[in-house]
């Protein structure tokens, strides 16, 4: 009905617009904008009662639907760097099975990805990994903290985190403002996340902000066994600074070698 009657009002005044000047034309322009505006977040209110919360109806702000669709967007977005199997070049290979490989994206940079398998079931790691995300400094003395600052919804939250100072060895602390949006299904797992800037979050005195993302985390249970997963991370980061692209390109991977073997060592003890 909306539509119907904001076209049938538009055709009436089409004449006189045309014929407008200056501010009128602007004040004009902006109302356009503010009902294509309106009509796209209707657009995704009804896409989220769809998926998310099919019954109750819960309220969910512009600001959390802003920060779900830049989380649904980073993970759509590393998930098709994923897909895209062409022009990985293999940079280590553990005795463990562990592999990554790099790939340089045309407007993105070097990106790395690991491969490995874990013990642990995807509800397991989906918990350790999202759901408990503010515990990590416990087991990975790479992270010195990790804060939950906002949670949009049951599936995407906004994070503040603080690399410690020995991660990433000649790289230096770092941190990271991010929006993390996860996707849990019965064998699987899809954790996305991307830098974001927020003005009440302004970057930290004496931290340099690094930038990261389109990442993403995918979990799969691997189908003999439901208590082995497989795990893909696609480390995309900026991590800005003064440093040689060559001495970032070789730490990047090692956080991703250091990062598996704690968590390996944090599934060993329960
Ligand atoms: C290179 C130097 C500066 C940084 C090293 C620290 C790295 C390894 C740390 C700092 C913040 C950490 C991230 C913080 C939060 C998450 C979200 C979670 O769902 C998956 C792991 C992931 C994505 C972590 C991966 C490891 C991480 C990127």
């Amino acid at each position: 009905m909306m539509p119907a009657v904001v076209k049938l009002c538009c055709g009436i005044s089409y004449p006189h617009l045309r014929s407008m000047s200056g501010l009128h034309r602007t004040a004009v322009a902006v109302i356009g904008q503010e009902i294509t505006h309106m009509k796209h977040w209707a657009q995704i209110k009804h896409h989220m009662g769809k998926h998310a919360e099919p019954k109750t109806e819960v309220a969910v702000s512009e600001d959390q639907l802003f920060y779900i669709q830049h989380g649904k967007e980073a993970l759509r977005k590393a998930v098709s760097m994923l897909e895209d199997r062409d022009g990985w070049k293999v940079e280590i290979k553990e005795n463990n099975g562990d592999v990554i490989c790099s790939k340089v994206i045309p407007g993105t940079g070097k990106v790395f990805r690991l491969e490995a398998v874990l013990e642990a079931s995807v509800d397991d790691l989906y918990d350790l990994l999202f759901v408990r995300v503010e515990e990590m400094h416990q087991w990975n003395p790479s992270v010195q903290h990790i804060k939950v600052l906002k949670q949009a919804g049951p599936e995407t939250i906004v994070t503040h985190e603080v690399s410690a100072e020995t991660a990433g060895n000649f790289i230096g602390q770092r941190d990271f403002l991010s929006v993390r949006h996860s996707c849990k299904q019965k064998s699987s797992a899809y954790l996305g996340g991307a830098a974001i800037r927020l003005e009440s979050f302004p970057p930290q005195a004496g931290f340099v902000r690094a930038e990261d993302g389109p990442t993403c985390i995918i979990i799969k249970a691997l189908d003999e066994d439901t208590t082995k997963s497989s795990f893909t991370w696609l480390l995309n980061m900026d991590i800005k600074g003064w440093l040689p692209k060559s001495i970032i390109y070789q730490g990047l991977p090692r956080t991703q070698l250091d990062f598996t073997r704690h968590l390996r060592k944090r599934l060993s003890l329960r």
